[in-house]
């Protein structure tokens, strides 16, 4: 009998799980991973397409690399948790390699590597998986989707503020409004700043950020003593809390003086922001810095208003990441929006979209031998752009309009052989019961 997944059991072919011969795989994914059947890749592909429409739309080019990297791009010694979750090992060639855990390193390489063959400013995206090694102590995935959109060459805080725009459409494209979500948006040259006064080295700000990323994660007292540890005096400590408590551009201003970059940036954001009209989505929050140590100026991310996820997406301005590659500076700033939040985000606002199966035709043989005219029958259809699923083996009626309910077939093209011998086949309409008989060469 047909078991529902289509395979056969019985006498004939002796289940070797139930004669101990041999012993059956785990069907899960590995731990941390996702399979995606056809419903949810429908879902995933409703995504990524929006992403990819959106990247168009801003004149982006898509790009791509290895989910495989050189360990060298992630060795960073700013305490990250990225790098202490690297899903990295020795390949067979000795080589210590990494599943990459995030883009913009890959996309770094990839623009050095590229040199002067390529003119600035560089609009570039790509939708990528990541990963990190978490002990599962925790449950949490290994891996994610990460749309990400960069900007190399741009000094401006246009740069920013285009970018900004971009997920503000996507959101809009996917019925997101500015009540549902926000973007906090600071700048690590108020950090920056900060930390001069107190003559603190330049090596010591990626892992100053880092810590200060922990805020809201971590006892600020755990944070306290991190900040010392790596050096910071009580007195810069306590100013530096007390900055990133700051709630608006106006007291940030009184507290570092109107002269700094980092006010100048933040008030020309703001400004432009006016200008792309999504004001209402950006607030100021001088306590974002986000996780990762190569941000040097504007940071942002996305968050939603009822403060039950985390956050949506991130990004910001990283002037020094190509020098670290051993590389002249390229102004850059970008950001990444993963595959995970956004649909739990969907799912809480009941937004997630009806995605079914659409096939236009069901063909299908009424008699074994006619099973080569079906096939003609799906050519036809095929070759002027109509989709098929062909029926591949006899089957009663009753299974095939079952089927043709399940794949939302819009028609059923039955090859028989009285119509056959006139040149015809017959078509039912599903949707209205409507059926006739059409010349093959007239199928469309
Ligand atoms: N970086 C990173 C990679 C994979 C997942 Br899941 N989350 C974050």
């Amino acid at each position: 009998t047909d078991s529902p997944t289509g395979g056969r059991s019985g006498a004939l072919t002796p289940n070797p799980t139930v004669t101990g011969e041999v012993q059956k795989i785990d069907v899960n994914p590995p731990k941390g991973t996702r399979d995606f059947p056809p419903e949810e890749m429908r879902l995933r592909n409703w995504l990524f397409n929006n992403f990819k429409e959106v990247s168009r739309l801003y004149g982006f080019e898509e790009i791509d690399f290895p989910v495989l990297e050189s360990e060298a791009l992630y060795t960073r010694k700013a305490g990250e948790e990225i790098k202490d979750q690297l899903y990295c090992f020795e390949d067979r060639g000795n080589r210590r390699v990494a599943l990459r855990p995030e883009l913009t390193p890959s996309l770094a390489r990839l623009v050095i590597q590229k040199g002067k063959s390529v003119s600035l400013p560089l609009k570039w995206f790509t939708v990528g998986q990541c990963w990190r090694y978490e002990r599962m102590t925790r449950g949490r995935r290994r891996e994610h989707y990460q749309w990400n959109m960069d900007i190399i060459g741009v000094p401006g805080v246009m740069a920013e503020a285009e970018l900004i725009s971009s997920i503000v459409t996507f959101f809009k494209r996917i019925g997101i409004t500015e009540s549902d979500v926000g973007f906090k948006v600071s700048s690590r040259k108020v950090l920056q700043e900060v930390l001069k006064c107190y003559s603190i080295p330049e090596n010591m700000f990626g892992k100053v950020c880092v810590i200060i990323d922990k805020i809201e994660k971590i006892p600020v007292d755990e944070i306290k003593k991190e900040l010392k540890t790596v050096g910071l005096s009580e007195e810069a400590v306590q100013e530096l809390l007390q900055v990133l408590s700051v709630k608006s551009l106006t007291e940030l201003e009184e507290r570092l003086g109107g002269s700094g970059e980092a006010i100048a940036d933040l008030k020309q954001l703001f400004s432009l922001a006016e200008k792309f009209g999504y004001s209402k989505w950006l607030q100021f929050d001088a306590s974002v810095v986000r996780g990762l140590a190569y941000y040097t100026g504007i940071v942002f991310e996305g968050f939603d208003r009822e403060g039950k996820l985390r956050a949506i997406c991130g990004g910001g301005r990283y002037d020094h990441l190509f020098s670290t590659f051993g590389a002249d500076d390229i102004p850059a700033c970008g950001f990444g929006f993963g595959d995970a939040v956004i649909v739990e985000l969907l799912r809480e606002k009941g937004l997630l979209p009806e995605l079914s199966l659409q096939v236009h035709n069901i063909v299908c043989a009424l008699d074994e031998e006619l099973q080569g005219h079906a096939a003609m029958a799906a050519n036809i259809l095929r070759e002027k752009g109509q989709s098929v699923d062909l029926v591949l083996e006899s089957k009663p009626l009753k299974w095939v309009f079952k089927r043709a309910s399940r794949t939302n077939a819009e028609r059923l093209v039955l090859v028989g052989n009285s119509e056959w011998q006139k040149g015809m086949v017959r078509v039912k309409v599903l949707s209205t019961g409507e059926q006739y008989e059409v010349k093959l060469d007239d199928l469309n």
